[in-house]
């Protein structure tokens, strides 16, 4: 059995994953899709459903998981002749993944090339081309594109699909949609007045019939665009609500599932959802037939904490009980990663998918057939008042189970086991609560003000968000910059933030960086300051711990202690029970390596100017074999060093992508991208003016409380700075657990926050 990448799979893993097994254009295959496709419930109503679009501008359709929605509509309406023209369906998704597969799926179907009749479009990778008639799409690309193109000219037909799961996009999308709807239904009106007035000439709609840039809608008045045919879909919809909001609109449903899925509770309440995780995991692999299983976990850290526990289990079995592969799929790793999970395992292996709610909605994974659903998942949370979003695990919704069990039974009849008793499961909320209510709504509204939406609070949200969320959310694009004292889009710091797919703060971070001459450095920290985790923390070994009962939560914490030797953990008997430390010292040297390997990347000033250090550090030891070895190889070589360095090497990997990629972003936009060299204290200074709003000062008692919202925080013990405790810091993510932590902290002086930020710090401190 191979040993286990320290913050990854093992590598043999991709040994045991067929890579050969590519869709062909076989005979054999092509007729089995087409026989798949004739039995999909959605099938026998092909003819109704057209008609039904052609009918009505809006509707509603409410059918099964796996009945057919998502890959066989926008083929229906394509044979309708809603693309004639030239014009495209547009489908949105709530996740890239979807988008992606479900494409891959089409284009199979319909036996053309991704990127021609069948495409997608995702930010940073665009599969389409001028021949493009159904393009999947995340709902995030459609109110970026909508900024180019305001009356979405090329569309004949948008599904809005799982719409359940009132993403913000989709929830900003559906207001969007039904404003554009109306223009253009507005402007078809226009037309045929115009047509009789001015029958012999019709000049005034004959050009310029394509793609409008400009940001208004008024401006496009008097321009003749086809009606927009407006479709929402999910399985688990509250139709009434949508069908309010659209006037009424008509809703259908469709009837039936292709394959029955049986659903198994507990008996009682599971005190830890990861161990029966674990343990069901097992019961299937040795207990039921074949079909791979998925799981259902919150997070990166909690996938490969399983990832591991499920590699060791296995060696206490024999030879030929092993035959279980793991592969992880979560946001945060990089997409040819993430499309591993649908590769077949090799012949006489098992396939334990551990995905966040990534793979929740919209996607088929081939050969699943059974689910586990422990009912938990990571959810944004915001406090307006103090302007402080976190991420917090809570329990699913109905909808959300619905949708999860919907992930088996698709080839096949399926299993799906929810880690909770039924009781627990009625008295789970029937929806999401829209993450438009618990969500900063800054990026949002600077979107808005970008598609020349400028009365926020007058917006036509589907439920909207409170007062006192936009209120804030205004004020901080103000302070920012972003917006005039008229709350209209500043030129050009609000225009250059609403180009750039980041948050608000970060993008104009990047802007302040080009005038401090220290870009560079800040597309580093941006890029890393995106991924989850870092630096890999052995947590096994913290659960081996609280294992043997001598800590707890709060301790446990203490006890991350990517800062300390050895003898210093020893100092800390006074907060931790004295025989755990015995353990400690006894079994966990290699926390003490893990210690001291990153302590040579830390920074006295601060975790960015340390995380600046990684991947500095990693780029010259690419650097260093570039002219050596192949490109696999050198990837290769990257693991091998971020194991030995404890970091990360995912994370890491998709720290690089993100970094060229938003570099990419800003070499367009002409920002000057320069160094500051070993001028730290330029990049400090930086840091302060950028993250300003993120500012804490230290109390007498050595807590901090943070400038902007006055909340008593603490430095998160992974921080370098945990132990030294400067009086004045700027800090990036606050951490909710027993008490308010802050991490990705630098220290900073008072006195740069009068001098750099004084639209805030001159009124308020
Ligand atoms: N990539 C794929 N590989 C194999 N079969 C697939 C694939 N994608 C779809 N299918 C088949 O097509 C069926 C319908 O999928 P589709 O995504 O259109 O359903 P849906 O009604 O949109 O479901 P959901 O509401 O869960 O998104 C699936 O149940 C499966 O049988």
């Amino acid at each position: 059995m191979p040993s286990m990448a320290h913050g990854g799979v093992s590598n043999s893993t991709s040994n045991k994953l067929d890579s050969k097994v590519l869709p062909n254009d076989s005979f054999a295959r092509r007729k089995k899709i087409l026989q798949q496709r004739k039995s999909l419930p959605i099938a026998s109503v092909e003819k109704r459903l057209v008609e039904e679009v052609r009918k009505n501008d809006i509707l509603i359709i409410v059918g099964e998981t796996g009945s057919g929605k998502t890959t066989q509509l926008p083929q229906f309406l394509f044979h309708g002749g809603f693309c004639n023209d030239g014009k495209v369906i547009g489908i949105t998704q709530p996740r890239r993944v979807a988008a992606v597969t479900v494409a891959k799926r089409v284009a199979e179907e319909c036996g053309v090339e991704l990127g021609q009749r069948v495409g997608y479009s995702i930010r940073f990778d665009d599969r389409t081309s001028g021949t493009t008639r159904i393009k999947y799409m995340t709902d995030g690309l459609l109110l970026r594109e909508a900024l180019l193109d305001p009356y979405l000219s090329r569309y004949s037909v948008i599904i809005v699909d799982e719409a359940h799961e009132r993403t913000v996009h989709t929830d900003v999308l559906l207001g969007l949609l039904k404003k554009v709807q109306n223009a253009r239904s507005k402007t078809v009106d226009d037309h045929s007045n115009a047509d009789n007035k001015k029958a012999s000439n019709g000049r005034l709609f004959d050009k310029e019939n394509g793609v409008q840039r400009n940001s208004s809608f008024k401006q496009c008045q008097g321009r003749k665009f086809p009606s927009l045919k407006l479709i929402i879909m999910s399985a688990s919809l509250d139709a009434q609500v949508f069908s309010e909001y659209f006037g009424g609109a008509r809703a259908v449903h469709i009837q039936g599932r292709q394959f029955p899925v049986d659903i198994l509770y507990t008996l009682y309440p599971e005190p830890d959802y990861m161990d029966a995780a674990l343990i069901t995991i097992f019961q299937i692999h040795l207990e039921e037939g074949p079909g791979d299983i998925l799981v259902f976990l919150t997070g990166q850290e909690e996938i490969e904490s399983v990832e591991r526990l499920v590699q060791e289990r296995l060696q206490q079995f024999p030879e030929a009980s092993r035959k279980l592969i793991t592969v992880p799929i979560f946001s945060s790793l990089p997409s040819e990663q993430q499309m591993r999970v649908f590769a077949p395992a090799a012949s006489g292996f098992r396939k334990v998918i551990l995905a966040t709610n990534i793979a929740e909605t919209s996607v088929t994974i081939p050969g699943i057939k059974y689910v586990i659903d422990p009912g938990f998942v990571k959810a944004r949370t915001y406090d307006p008042v103090k302007g402080m979003e976190s991420l917090i695990v809570v329990p699913i919704s109905k909808a959300q189970a619905l949708q999860r069990s919907g992930r088996a039974g698709r080839e096949g009849p399926g299993k799906c086991f929810r880690l909770y008793p039924e009781s627990e499961f009625e008295k789970l909320e029937d929806s999401t609560k829209p993450e438009i209510k618990r969500c900063n709504l800054s990026n949002v509204i600077l979107q808005l003000k970008a598609l020349g939406i400028d009365d926020i609070i007058g917006f036509d949200f589907l439920e909207k968000p409170s007062r006192a969320s936009i209120i804030k959310s205004l004020e901080q694009l103000f302070l920012l910059g972003a917006l005039t004292d008229d709350c209209k889009l500043s030129d050009p710091v609000g225009h250059q933030m609403a180009r750039l797919p980041l948050d608000p703060i970060y993008s104009k971070s990047l802007i302040v960086a080009s005038q401090f001459n220290c870009l560079e450095e800040m597309l580093i920290t941006v890029a890393m300051l995106s991924v989850e985790s870092t630096f890999y923390a052995p947590r096994e070994k913290l659960e081996e711990v609280s294992v043997y009962g001598m800590l707890n939560v709060e301790q446990i914490s203490v006890a991350w202690f990517f800062w300390y030797t050895l003898a210093e953990l020893l100092v800390l008997q006074s907060v931790m029970d004295y025989e755990c430390m015995q353990f400690v010292e006894v079994e966990n040297l290699d926390w003490t390596a893990c210690g001291m390997a990153m302590k040579c990347f830390a920074s006295p000033d601060g975790d960015h100017l340390t995380l600046i250090n990684v991947f500095r550090r990693s780029e010259e030891f690419l650097e260093n074999r570039k002219m050596e070895i192949s490109k696999e190889k050198n990837e290769k070589l990257l693991r091998k060093w971020c194991k030995e360095n404890f970091i990360n090497s995912r994370s890491l990997r998709h720290a690089r992508d993100i970094h060229s990629q938003i570099r990419g972003h800003v070499e367009q936009m002409g920002l000057r991208i320069s160094s500051c060299g070993d001028e730290i204290l330029q990049f400090r200074r930086c840091l302060a003016a950028s993250f300003f709003l993120n500012a804490a000062l230290k109390q007498p008692e050595g807590t901090y409380r943070a400038l902007a919202s006055g909340q008593a925080v603490q430095i998160h013990p992974s921080s370098v700075l945990f132990r030294a405790k400067p009086e004045c810091i700027i800090f990036n993510e606050m951490v909710q657990t027993n008490h308010k932590y802050i991490r990705n902290v630098t220290r900073i002086d008072y006195l740069w926050l009068t001098e750099l930020a004084p639209q805030f710090y001159t009124m308020q401190n």
